[in-house]
């Protein structure tokens, strides 16, 4: 009831503890899938997920905005920190370039601990910054990479909380400058990697032979690389997955549906089938246990067609 009782020190704990259990040291990939609320959190802890991985772009498309810099900090702290609470799994969200200058990304580390992330990644893009798999992006130099990171790193309170560098570099000056910069980011205190948009595997097999720390797969529909399955990433010594836009890009493919089935048919019958049962719905909030609370707020039942 209400929300679960893990804490965030300890789902950072745990997240250190799952990363640390990986492909690169003989354990298993870890799958992150994108939530797209609150309660798409509790599904995919439901499901058995390892962790849940909370996307700029949907944040900012949610909102109806494109995902080129327009959300602020406190709009991404605030809906990464609904979404954090509704799950005992470790939450990671995306912190674009860190909302400004290094300054700025270190005040974005704090906001983002106290609204009770396990971690977040900062990427090397100049604002205003674009999806990774897309052409013409912007990059600032390794200097000012470093020190956005550096910058992250020192201002943790939590010595748990994961620091992710990204770069975009790899579509911009290739994947050798990619690698070196990577290794560059570690240096600087990434305590994991996040090479966007690679390739092939080869690619990732590459980034997993220069650096040592857990590194990530994004696996985002209509990008650059082929969806890979989990077995292909981890053969490739990935230790985690993310499926950042999936259940967002799911969630409007069955609305555009529903809508046109309304349109016309003039009934949303045919579309019922397809649709979260009343009572399921009723799980995934967990009604019984607030029935059980108090009778006075639940107090009927689900009769069994609509279950
Ligand atoms: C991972 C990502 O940064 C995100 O915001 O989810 C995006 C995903 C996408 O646009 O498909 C990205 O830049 O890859
Ligand atoms: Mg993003």
């Amino acid at each position: 009831m209400l929300y679960p009782s893990t804490s965030p020190a300890q789902k950072r704990l745990d997240l250190r503890r799952i990363l640390a259990d990986g492909p690169r040291n003989g354990g298993t990939i870890k799958q992150f899938p994108g939530a797209y609320t609150p309660i798409s959190a509790k599904l995919i802890e439901e499901k058995g997920y390892d962790g849940v991985y909370i996307s700029g772009a949907v944040i900012a498309n949610e909102l109806g905005f494109p995902d080129i810099g327009l959300t602020t900090l406190t709009e991404v702290a605030h809906r990464a920190g609904q979404i954090a609470r509704m799950t005992n799994l470790p939450a990671i969200v995306d912190a674009d370039t860190g909302f400004g200058e290094p300054m700025n990304v270190a005040r974005t580390v704090q906001e983002l601990e106290d609204a009770g992330l396990a971690g977040c990644h900062i990427e090397d893009q100049f604002n205003p910054k674009r999806c990774g798999h897309l052409d013409n992006k912007n990059i600032v130099d390794e200097d000012t990479a470093i020190k956005r990171i550096r910058a992250a790193a020192q201002a943790r309170r939590d010595e748990n909380f994961l620091i992710m560098a990204r770069t975009d570099l790899r579509g911009v000056d290739g994947l050798d400058a990619a690698v070196d910069r990577m290794k560059a980011l570690v240096d600087a205190g990434a305590d994991a990697i996040f090479p966007e948009a690679m390739k092939d595997l080869g690619e990732f097999e590459a980034v997993r032979e220069a650096v040592d720390v857990p590194v990530l797969a994004n696996m985002t529909e209509f990008g650059k690389s082929r969806l890979y399955t989990t077995d292909e990433l981890s053969g490739s010594g990935v230790d985690m997955v993310i499926y950042p836009v999936t259940l967002l890009r799911s969630s409007l493919g069955a609305m555009e549906r529903v809508l046109d089935d309304i349109g016309a048919h003039g009934t949303q019958e045919a579309s019922v089938d397809e649709m979260l049962t009343r009572q399921r719905l009723y799980e995934l909030v967990d009604y019984e246990a607030y029935n059980a609370f108090d009778t006075g707020i639940f107090n009927f039942e689900v009769p069994e067609r609509f279950q």
